[in-house]
């Protein structure tokens, strides 16, 4: 990472870390933990807290403990250090969290034993005046013997088996932080695909949350290749409407459960239950909600569809592919994410987190008091000698970019966004809102534990809002016997995946761009051919209101006030994109044709704050080029841009080759392109990754190509949320209403209500 003077905030904080790294700084020592044994935690529900200053415990039966379940990839026997069963095998015990029979997660319980049938009535159908609230989450399962269990889906793939139909129910509420339930238990690291603990401790910061099945992060899908994949979302939060998204899931052949509001259905009302089922391409990749700013207060987890070793290029690159070695990280609040919408200008203004978590997991250093929360941090075990594969998800929802470092050890990058690449070898990596990074870690260092460290950049770095996690050797110390990285003095970054600076048209040896890897899997040779059949330029930025044409009496402009004050809205390609009132794909009809716009089609008289529904239209099978232009042009700012429905690949990452130009946009980026001065990775050989968001650079432009195949309706937008509610997308229509599969029996409908006005 250069330290050139333009991105301020990052080149500083990356520059000190650089040249610093190895200075030993002083840190609030942690005094010792006076609570030692599993009962005492849970009359105390306080020993977490700020302001209690406690320490971690070190009593391997804590929540600080060591983490289960496995997947096995490689024929080399189960893992014994990172196991309780190997699910992997045919005969062995698999833990059913549907199981009745009051066993616990560890004690096993297969599926087809304790399930009790249910008393069925004169038509067969099965008698629901047995369902009790509690079983509502079971009752289809028990119904239904052809549908899997989370954990019985969460396995080790094999080529010839049969695909399961894997069954969940989230089940969405307003929760809390630090509540009751952690009288009740502890959540312990076996949560991950499912909990029979209530209790979220987060980073030990009392709040109120949105939880799907009292878990954060929620229930975590892991299935193989060719299952379907069957969730019925249940919403019960007060008041809230809810759509989720399964953000990497192309949905070919169920467009229509890509879960954008008024896009590809209704929002799921409260009280009522929306099944969503598809059919998963394989990879790391993450649901979380689409409407509002649900995903910012707890509704998101990972989703990983795994395949066969011989379908993936890099399988013989580790050992052990393990259901509880993702890493999804996510930024936090202390409060609710709507308080920090439209925004303020006082007290807590803008809308960069109070702290970064690691698997829902943390603590929490109070800037006022110095105190530090006593929470468990996420602890990955590992075998010394064996290769792990690590699937880590950036659910930020934020602007700051995020960058883990794993202490005395390699990152070997296999994947990105689901999609395998010629491995690389790094030290830290850099991700986005929406991204995914896969790697390989080996236990190749002496035996102990070591420091993870997740630091939040851009604007993070004001509050310098930094997480720790424990990557742990098997049978060893729980507790790193290096001090603790501060954000000022991090674990030496080294070579770094996807610098923030831009300079992707050198081979340098601090750092890789994503337009650097290479695809490791077969790509369409009409994707490289010279000249795209559809090419669009898309520009975008914000729009800055005066305070007079925004309060004007009688108009209600949305907008966002942006960290210094700005009151803001989006615009891509001059537009900020509004929703329609029905959705697009099943109640096309009944929109307003007049609601829809594009760069050539702008309403009469829209101003300068143009807002209607952003839709393109793109043949289908058509080879597409999008080019992105950062016109917003704020240091430390890069947008990440995903497209639903689709992998792209990147073609080009850069900035304006021409030194005089200051500040890129639309026009500049149009000459540069008539001038073949765009950078374009199109020669034979050149192997652009497979991605579904990638990250434009502040001042820079993005590349990106794909084969239109998959028809729809799919959102194409900025991932960050307050840039989202603000209009930072578009709709780009694949083909026609005649290419798609019709909408399933029954599907919701919505829409306006306006009558003629009667008095009877
Ligand atoms: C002149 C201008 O474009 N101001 C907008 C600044 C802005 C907007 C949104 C953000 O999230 C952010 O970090 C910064």
């Amino acid at each position: 990472m250069g330290c050139s003077g333009r991105l301020y905030f990052l080149t500083l904080v990356l520059c000190v870390v650089t040249e610093l790294a190895i200075g030993v700084r002083v840190v609030p020592k942690r005094k010792k933990e006076a609570i030692s044994t599993a009962d005492d935690q849970s009359t105390s529900a306080s020993w977490w807290q700020a302001g209690t200053a406690t320490p971690f415990r070190e009593s391997s039966s804590s929540a600080f403990s060591s983490t289960h379940g496995l997947v096995q990839t490689h024929p080399s026997g189960s893992d014994p250090f990172a196991s309780f069963g190997s699910i992997g095998s045919t005969s062995g015990p698999s833990s059913n969290p549907f199981a009745s029979s009051g066993s616990g997660p560890l004690s096993g319980g297969v599926r087809n034993n304790p399930l009790p049938s249910l008393a069925r009535n004169a038509n067969g159908k099965p008698s629901l005046k047995h369902l009790d609230f509690t079983s509502s989450a079971t009752a289809e399962l028990r119904r239904n013997p052809a549908l899997s269990a989370p954990d019985e889906c969460a396995r080790a793939c094999r080529e010839n088996e049969p695909p399961r139909i894997c069954y969940y129910h989230f089940t969405l509420e307003l929760y809390t932080v630090l509540g009751a339930a952690c009288q009740v238990c502890t959540p312990n690291a076996t949560n991950v695909v499912w909990s029979h603990c209530q209790c979220v401790l987060a980073d030990g910061v009392e709040r109120g949350i949105l939880t799907a099945n009292r878990m954060l992060p929620g229930p975590s899908i892991q299935v193989c290749e060719n299952d379907k994949v069957v969730i019925d979302v249940e919403n019960h939060m007060e008041g809230m409407e809810v759509t989720i998204h399964w953000h990497g899931i192309w949905q070919r052949g169920s467009q229509y459960y890509d879960g954008v509001p008024f896009v590809t259905q209704c929002p799921i009302q409260q009280g009522n239950t929306f099944r969503y089922q598809w059919q998963g391409n394989a990879g790391t990749h993450f649901w979380h909600a689409h409407t509002g700013l649900q995903k910012l207060d707890g509704l998101y987890g990972s989703i990983v569809v795994r395949q066969p070793p011989s379908k993936d290029p890099n399988s013989h690159l580790y050992d052990y592919d393990l259901t509880t070695h993702v890493m999804l990280l996510s930024d936090w609040l202390h409060e609710d994410a709507a308080e920090r919408y439209p925004g303020r200008l006082a007290v807590n203004t803008g809308q960069d987190p109070e702290n970064v978590l690691i698997n829902g997991k943390g603590q929490f250093r109070d800037p006022n008091t110095g105190f530090m929360t006593n929470t468990p941090l996420e602890v990955f075990t590992i075998t010394p000698g064996r290769r792990y594969r690590f699937r880590m998800i950036n659910a930020f929802a934020s602007v700051c970019p995020a960058q883990v470092t794993f202490e005395g050890h390699n990152l070997t990058v296999i994947a990105t966004d689901g999609e395998p690449v010629h491995p690389v070898q790094v030290n830290t990596i850099i991700s986005f809102s929406g991204e995914r990074y896969d790697f390989v870690i080996e236990a190749n260092n002496i035996p102990g534990a070591y420091w993870i460290q997740v630091r939040g950049l851009g604007e993070c770095g004001i509050k310098r809002a930094q997480q720790l996690g424990i990557l742990r050797y098997a049978r060893g110390p729980y507790q790193p016997s290096s001090q603790p990285p501060t954000y000022d003095v991090g674990i030496p970054q080294g070579v770094v995946m996807n610098p923030l600076d831009a300079r992707c048209n050198i081979t340098r040896n601090d750092a890789i761009c994503v337009s650097q890897l290479k695809n490791a899997k077969h790509i369409d040779p009409a994707i490289l051919q010279e000249r795209p059949d559809v090419k669009i330029f898309l520009p975008f930025r914000f729009f800055v209101y005066r305070p007079e044409m925004l309060f004007q009496p009688n108009t209600y402009n949305r907008y966002l006030v942006a960290p210094g004050g700005d009151h803001v809205i989006s615009l891509i390609d001059e537009i900020s994109y509004m929703a329609p009132p029905a959705p697009l794909i099943s109640q096309y009809d009944d929109i307003n044709p007049e609601q829809f716009c594009n760069g050539d089609n702008r309403p009469a008289n829209c101003g300068q704050n143009c807002m209607c529904t952003h839709k393109v239209d793109i043949p289908l099978n058509a080879v597409v080029e999008v080019v992105l232009v950062d016109e917003v042009q704020i240091a430390n700012l890069s947008h990440p841009f995903h497209l639903h429905g689709y992998a792209y690949n990147v073609i080009g990452i850069g900035r304006s080759p021409d030194q005089n130009v200051k500040k890129i946009n639309l026009k500049h980026a149009l000459d540069l392109d008539r001038r073949g001065l765009l950078e374009r990775h199109l020669k034979q050989g050149d192997l652009p990754p497979a991605k579904d968001t990638i990250a434009v650079p502040n001042n820079g432009y993005v590349i990106i190509r794909f084969r239109a195949n998959n028809p729809g309706f799919w959102l194409f937008h900025c991932h960050f949320l307050f840039h989202i509610v603000i209009g930072m997308n578009l709709v780009l229509q694949v083909g026609t209403q005649a290419d798609l599969p019709p909408v399933p029996p029954n599907f919701p409908t919505c829409g306006d209500h306006l009558p003629p006005i009667s008095l009877h």
